[in-house]
C-alpha cells in the first residue's frame, strides 16, 4: 500500500455532555486511507461516523490519539480537503456557474479565470446549458451535481463525504453514485464516504469500514474486490456483490442490533 494520506492512530473524541460528564463519541480509532483509495464507513445511527470525518478535517481536535493528513499531524483544517454533506452548500442567490466559481475565486483566481474553470466543471457534471440557472430552478439531483462540481473544482486530494446522496430518490441516487465514480476516477483523490446504506458503501468503495455501536471504533474492514469502472446498478446484481454484502452485513447487523437495544434502554 502507498503511504497513507489519512491516518488515525488510536483517536478518541469526547464531548462534554449535558450532565457535566464527558460523552465518548469515538474511541481508539485506527485506520488509514491511501491516495486514490475509496473507503466507505458504515455503522449504526449516531455511532460517531460524522465525528470521524470531523477529526480528519480538523474541525474537531482528537481528545486522545493522533490524526495525520499527508504525514502531518492535523492541528487545523488541512489544505486539499473537499467536503460534501447531506445538505449542500449552494448559495441561492448565485447562479450555478458562480456557485462553482466561488472556490477558485476564494483561492485567489481572477473572476474570469475562476469562471472559465467553473464552466468546465459545470459541463463535466452534466449541467452544460444550466450555468445561468439559480438553485431554486434545479431538481434535487441537479443540485447534487452542482455540489459535486463545487467540490471537484478545487481538485481536492481528499474528499470527505457525509451521506451526500441520502436525501435523493433511489434512481437519482444511483445516477449520482455513477457520476461520482466517473468523476473521481483518475483524480487520485482519497475518499472517505460515510453512509447508512450498505449497498451504497459496497457499490462505491474499495474498502468498507464497519464501526461498532456507540462509542464507535473500527470493528472490521472488508476489501471490495469488484472491478472498475463500475456501474452501480449492474454491480449490485452480481453474485460477487451479494457475497460481499452478506459478509459485511453479518458484521454490521450485530452493531445495529446493539445500538437499537441501547436506544430502547435509554429511551
Ligand atoms: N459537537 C458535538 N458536541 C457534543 N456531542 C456531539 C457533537 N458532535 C457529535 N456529538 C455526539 O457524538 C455522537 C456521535 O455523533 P455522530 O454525528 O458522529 O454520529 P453518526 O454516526 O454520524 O450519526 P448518524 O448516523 O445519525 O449520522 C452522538 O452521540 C452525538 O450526539
Amino acid at each position: 500500500m502507498n503511504d497513507p494520506v489519512i491516518e488515525l492512530r488510536g483517536a478518541t473524541k469526547r464531548f462534554p455532555s449535558g450532565t457535566g460528564q464527558a460523552h465518548t463519541a469515538v474511541r481508539e480509532l485506527t485506520m488509514q486511507v491511501s491516495a486514490g483509495e475509496f473507503v466507505a464507513v458504515v455503522g449504526p445511527t449516531g455511532c460517531g461516523k460524522s465525528t470521524t470525518l470531523s477529526l480528519v478535517s480538523g474541525l474537531e481536535p482528537a481528545s486522545e490519539g493522533e490524526v495525520y493528513v499527508r504525514g502531518e499531524r492535523v492541528r487545523s483544517i488541512p489544505r486539499g480537503v473537499g467536503y460534501m454533506f447531506q445538505n449542500d452548500a449552494i448559495l441561492p442567490w448565485r447562479s450555478v456557474l458562480d456557485n462553482v466559481a466561488a472556490g477558485p475565486r476564494y483561492r485567489g483566481a481572477s473572476r474570469s479565470a475562476a469562471r472559465a474553470t467553473a464552466a468546465t466543471w459545470v459541463e463535466r457534471v452534466g449541467l452544460a446549458g444550466f450555468a445561468k440557472y439559480y438553485p431554486h430552478q434545479l431538481s434535487g439531483g441537479m443540485r447534487k451535481r452542482v455540489a459535486l462540481a463545487q467540490t471537484l473544482v478545487n481538485e481536492p486530494e481528499i474528499m470527505l463525504m457525509d451521506e451526500p446522496f441520502s436525501a435523493l430518490d433511489v434512481q437519482t441516487r444511483s445516477l449520482m453514485q455513477d457520476e461520482l465514480l466517473r468523476l473521481w476516477a483518475g483524480t487520485g483523490a482519497a475518499v472517505v464516504f460515510v453512509t447508512h446504506d450498505l449497498e451504497e458503501a459496497i457499490a462505491l468503495a474499495d474498502r468498507v469500514v464497519v464501526m461498532t455501536a456507540s462509542p464507535a471504533t473500527v470493528k472490521d474492514v472488508f476489501a471490495v474486490p469488484l472491478s472498475r469502472p463500475r456501474n452501480v446498478e449492474d454491480v449490485r446484481l452480481t453474485a460477487e456483490f451479494l457475497e460481499i454484502y452478506r459478509e459485511v452485513w453479518e458484521s454490521l447487523r450485530v452493531e445495529v442490533a446493539r445500538a437499537r437495544e441501547e436506544a430502547s434502554r435509554v429511551g
